[in-house]
């Protein structure tokens, strides 16, 4: 895919998974504050990575993407969630997110609290309640979802990653430390984008485990590019602090290894990440650029 056309599809994407949001959270019945506060930071921009992967996988086996919606919409209510919580002042004590106040700066911090735990929730019921009774996607196929999100958003993921990434704060960690945190607290999420498009399109086995290790190196490939524009990224693009890394003195890829090592790894894994796709037949889908925005994005 052209440059050009990636970037028209990348647009197309945003602005068709931006649209699903907002319709698929609860109103009636839920306080104001509580629901402001939920869609201030669903609707705060982002680049809806996650939901874009569901949608890529299903369009790179031909079914109709809409079948992607509900879990896609799911993802984004999660890592909405899981940044919301990690810019509160017991964990990053960020002020910026996405360009824009974070939420407990402008909503205080128990309603902060409390709208992540309300996205993490509605996720979970959204998943159930959009599929339930579709002809397209069995019961079976729904549980599958509910657990691949379950595992990789909870403890044995990203929950667990981000506590390694605070047990480990302040202290010299190895190299395979650091890859754990990254793989749990970010690739988790992604590999569960990719599997449950696998799930939703009937993938072979083969085709699941090569997506989940598209998704092991796009995730390990993520989070070091986010861990480089904390050095040399620029704050106004990327709608949040940069240097704060160094400043809290965090274990990163540019600190253990340097910057061009760390550079050199990205690059070593979005070929890693290409080949896997070519196993799978998906060579030339959406996933193939998208893994190369995930290496040269700048914000
Ligand atoms: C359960 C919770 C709270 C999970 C948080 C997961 C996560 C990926 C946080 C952002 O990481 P980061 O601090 O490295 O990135 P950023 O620079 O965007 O804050
Ligand atoms: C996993 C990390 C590093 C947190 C930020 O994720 P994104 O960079 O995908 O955040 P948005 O575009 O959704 O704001």
């Amino acid at each position: 895919m052209a440059v050009d056309t990636f970037d028209t599809y990348l647009a197309e994407k945003t602005a068709y998974i931006e649209g699903k949001l907002t319709p698929a959270l609860e109103r009636e019945g839920v306080p104001a504050a509580l629901y402001e506060s939920m869609k201030y930071s669903l609707m705060a921009g982002g680049k809806r990575l996650r939901p874009m992967l569901v949608l890529a996988v299903l369009e790179a086996m031909g079914k109709p993407i809409e079948r992607g919606v509900p879990f896609a919409v799911a993802l984004e209510m999660i890592h909405t969630y899981s940044l919301i919580h990690d810019d509160l002042p017991a964990m990053d004590d960020d002020d910026l997110r996405r360009g824009k106040p974070t939420n407990h700066k402008v909503y205080g911090e128990a309603t902060a609290i409390l709208a992540g735990d309300a996205l993490l929730t509605r996720a979970f019921s959204h998943i159930a309640e959009a599929y339930r009774g579709r002809l397209d996607v069995s019961a079976h196929t729904i549980v599958n979802l509910i657990a691949e999100l379950g595992k990789r958003a909870g403890a044995t993921g990203m929950v667990g990653g981000q506590m390694a990434d605070i047990e480990g704060e302040s202290k010299s960690l190895e190299l395979h430390e650091l890859e754990f945190i990254h793989e749990h607290k970010t690739g988790d999420l992604l590999i569960a984008a990719l599997r449950g498009g696998g799930y939703l399109a009937e993938a072979s086995e083969q085709q699941m485990e090569k997506l989940t290790r598209y998704g092991y190196c796009i995730g390990l490939a993520f989070q070091i590019q986010d861990d480089i524009l904390n050095v040399e990224g620029d704050a106004a693009e990327l709608g949040k602090a940069v240097g704060s890394d160094a400043e809290r003195q965090k274990a990163t890829y540019p600190s253990i290894l340097g910057l061009a090592e760390s550079k050199a790894r990205l690059d070593a894994l979005i070929t890693e990440a290409k080949a896997a796709l070519k196993d799978a037949g998906f060579a030339h889908s959406a996933l193939s650029p998208l893994a190369d925005y995930v290496r040269d994005r700048k914000k």
